[in-house]
């Protein structure tokens, strides 16, 4: 479980963060969304540790994540997060990448790597892989940690439409048999109501909406393009 209440963040005074609340289920997906600089990817970060808020809590699994001017540490929050740039190693082949973060319990990486169909792989380097080969190894790597959270900066937005729908679809299954609670930041609209469990729509630092559970409710494209054009006419 991901819990964010009440976080608010700035930099260099400038406030990027206002009063954000919300919250993700064990193996569900929030998709998050919003224009180009709303402020996804760094509450994203201080949901991973990597910033700390001016106010406002984390929660994870019930535990206190970020509070004050307390903040645990990224690597003790069991949460992995799948940068845009995707972050991997370039002097690492792609058993290394696995290796290096391998949890022993449950599935071995190579079992993994196999799911993801990197196997006959093992020794390449990144850059001996293809666009979708690489994106599949920076899932391979985030799993092969065993988190019990994921979060996802727009990891697939460089993919043709059939890699995407494919890379998602397997990104899914994952959430949802390992129990991970996930959010991914999207700018894909229809993606985001066909396919999440919940969504949120972020306009300049702020929640505009956010449907929790939405299998239980209609949510038309519509709806969601008019919170964007409200942050686009100023209203
Ligand atoms: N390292 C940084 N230093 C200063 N300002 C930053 C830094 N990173 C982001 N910002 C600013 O914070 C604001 C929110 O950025 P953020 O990356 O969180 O937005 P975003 O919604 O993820 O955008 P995008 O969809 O374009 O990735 C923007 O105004 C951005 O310019």
């Amino acid at each position: 479980m991901i819990q964010v209440n009440q976080v608010s963040f700035s930099r260099n005074k400038k406030p990027i963060l206002r009063d954000v609340s919300l919250q993700a289920e064990p193996g569900q997906c929030l998709a998050l969304l919003g224009p180009s600089g709303a402020g996804k990817t760094s509450l994203l970060r201080i949901i991973a540790g990597l910033e700390t808020p001016d106010s406002g809590e984390v929660i994870l699994s019930a535990q206190v994540a970020t509070k004050g001017a307390f903040a645990a540490p990224p690597e003790e929050r069991k949460t992995s997060m799948i940068f845009q740039s995707l972050a991997l190693w370039p002097h690492m082949t792609v058993e290394q990448h696995i290796a290096f973060v391998e949890r022993g319990d449950g599935e071995t990486g190579k079992d993994l790597l196999t799911r993801m169909k990197l196997d006959g792989k093992e020794k390449h380097y990144p850059d001996q892989l293809s666009g979708g080969e690489k994106q599949r190894l920076a899932i391979a790597r985030a799993l092969a940690s065993k988190p019990r959270r994921l979060l996802l900066d727009e990891p697939f937005s460089n993919l043709d439409e059939i890699l995407k729908e494919n890379l998602l679809s397997l990104f899914l299954e994952q959430v949802r048999t390992q129990n991970i609670a996930s959010i991914i930041v999207t700018h894909n609209v229809n993606e985001a109501i066909e396919k999440a469990d919940s969504m949120a729509i972020m306009v300049s630092g702020r929640i505009k909406k956010f449907w929790i559970n939405k299998k239980d409710r209609i949510i038309t494209r519509k709806e969601v393009l008019e919170c964007f054009e409200e942050y686009r006419y100023g209203k």
